[in-house]
């Protein structure tokens, strides 16, 4: 306690914690871009490194004004923005969980995250448009002169005088498969484990600007902040509203300079199908040098197809779950050999190790052989908020050394080790499914459908019936300006090198594929489309 016994003075942001890891650049060149963004008036402006760290200290005292405790949580309802990384910075610097939320998220699932959560105030930006939130919780908004407080958090006793790494940096509530979301709860000592693993992949330099286009509450656009900031690079945050239209996009892209494009593959489907020119054009500029995607199966054809236009950029695949950020990040080969008809995920990053385990719990040998991927990294989070349970089914011991009290990550993801020794993935465990008792490999199914001329991609899955077995249903992108798929035709095509069960009985043909709010094909509104 200090001296005169009061309330101790907060210590502010110490060793590995988020704040100092990510402005450590600040230190070095304050007046380098740390943030490009689109600017009010048009065109776009740039916040410096010098003027980041302004801003994080401006509302880190602000928010230590409101005398909540280490790990009282605010809710940062926002897109990627300066003000926003200055907002979790701030957060960062006095020990605050931030837990990103999109604008656009339905106010239900606001509230099912504050009830879980109980958050002791909700952060939005002076244009935030939401209302309704719950009494107990402090409001304010972010603007030009930082936080302004609408609704004061109820005071806190501070129990808590330092900021530790293993304090939490950020709660990110995913949709967890039952629906229900988990609060994946990440510490400081976490996030910025992965974050020098990523560095030790000398992806970028303090050269680079990397556009941001996933929402604030997807760890990968926490990845795009802590992997550019700590680069000492500039981060530029495409607005939302460019990146359903490509022909502002790739204005964006260029008027920006953007050097490095971070994002989910279905944010290249419309600019293939309508500007593959424009995009072309940014390539041959020396511009968007890299590509760096995650998230799901990106179908080749489409990669295929931005490669062609981009015959000078580098592609990068990065996988993992928000659980340990990522896993592994893996250069694609551009051009992908004509005979490659999966990427591989590779080898996990420096710093991790990724094992394949059977199903008797011990590891599987030889390549081909389909294992269970179990995670040893430093970058392991801490557990899912308020569910104990639910974490020991994903924290487990080691297998391979299980008196050792250390734990490693049950991914839930099948793989199998190629002949090249690299990793390929064979899907979800929770989804590999039995049609009339034979095991179905839907990336199986998937890559077939992908094969057949006019197919830009393809899902399947398998769907529960009423009294009778599950039926396999495939839903068919069809290629932009591609012929009219002749479905008798693509089901010969399947049958000709696939089992029996493995045929799809349901096929849909579709123009497009509904997107889940991070991006991700949305697998769930499919299946509604399978029965109606
Ligand atoms: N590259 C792939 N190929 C195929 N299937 C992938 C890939 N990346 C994931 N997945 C799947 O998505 C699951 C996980 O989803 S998640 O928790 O929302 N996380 C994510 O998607 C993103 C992930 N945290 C992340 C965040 C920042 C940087 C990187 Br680099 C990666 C994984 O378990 C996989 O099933």
């Amino acid at each position: 306690m200090s001296s005169n016994g009061a309330r101790p003075a907060r210590a502010h942001a110490s060793v590995d914690n988020l704040r100092t890891y990510l402005l450590a650049a600040a230190r070095r060149a304050p007046e380098r871009p740390a943030v490009i963004q689109a600017a009010a008036g048009g065109g776009t402006e740039t916040v410096t490194y010098g003027e980041l760290e302004r801003r994080v200290d401006r509302i880190a005292g602000q928010l230590d004004a409101l005398g909540l405790d280490v790990g009282d949580r605010v809710i940062l309802e926002s897109d990627t923005s300066a003000d926003s990384v200055a907002a979790l910075l701030a957060c960062a610097t006095v020990g605050l969980p931030f837990i990103p939320t999109s604008p656009e998220i339905p106010d239900e699932r606001l509230l099912t995250i504050i009830g879980s959560a109980e958050p002791a105030l909700h952060l939005q930006t002076a244009h935030g448009k939401r209302t309704g939130i719950p009494e107990q919780v402090g409001t304010a908004r972010l603007g030009a002169e930082g936080l302004t407080v609408e609704r004061a958090p109820a005071p806190r006793v501070r129990r808590r005088r330092a900021v530790t790494p293993v304090d939490t940096a950020y709660i990110t509530f995913t949709s967890g498969t039952t629906g229900r979301p988990k609060g994946v709860v990440m510490s400081h000592r976490g996030v910025i484990a992965f974050l020098r693993g990523a560095e030790a992949e000398e992806l970028a330099t303090a050269d680079d600007r990397v556009a941001n286009t996933s929402p604030l509450q997807f760890d990968f656009s926490l990845f795009d902040i802590g992997f550019t900031l700590s680069h000492g690079a500039a981060l530029v945050p495409v607005p939302r509203d460019r990146l359903g239209w490509p022909r502002r996009f790739l204005a964006f892209l260029r008027e920006a300079g953007v050097t490095q494009v971070d994002c989910v593959p279905s944010v290249w489907r419309p600019v293939l199908r309508h500007e593959p020119e424009l995009l072309a054009e940014l390539g041959d500029a020396g511009l968007v040098r890299r590509i760096v995607f995650t998230g799901e199966p990106w179908p080749l054809d489409e990669l295929r197809a931005l490669q062609n236009l981009l015959p000078k950029t580098r592609f990068t695949n990065g996988y993992g779950a928000t659980e340990t950020m990522a896993a592994s990040i893996t250069e694609v080969p551009n051009p992908l050999p004509a005979d490659v008809t999966r990427l591989s995920i590779g080898h996990a990053h420096a710093g991790a190790e990724m094992t394949l385990i059977g199903p008797d719990g011990t590891p599987v040998e030889g390549p081909g052989t389909v294992g269970e991927i179990y995670l040893r990294t430093p970058s392991l989070f801490s557990g899912y908020w308020g569910d104990p349970e639910t974490t020991s089914k994903v924290l487990v011991p080691d297998p391979l050394d299980p008196r050792s009290g250390r734990l490693v990550f049950k991914s839930g993801d099948l793989a199998s080790m190629g002949e090249d020794g690299e990793l390929y993935l064979h899907g979800r465990a929770d989804s590999q499914v039995q049609i009339r008792g034979n095991r179905v490999e839907l990336g199986e199914v998937e890559r077939r459908i992908g094969q057949f001329e006019g197919v830009a991609g393809a899902v399947a899955m398998v769907l529960p019936r009423e009294d009778d077995d599950p039926l396999l249903h495939a839903f068919v992108l069809r290629a932009p300006e591609g012929p009219a798929l002749d479905t008798k035709e693509l089901i010969a095509f399947c049958r000709a090198a696939l089992p029996a069960y493995m045929i799809p009985q349901g096929l849909h043909v579709v123009d497009s594929f509904p997107l889940t709010v991070n991006g991700k094909v949305d697998r769930a509104a499919l299946s509604a489309l399978a029965v109606s």
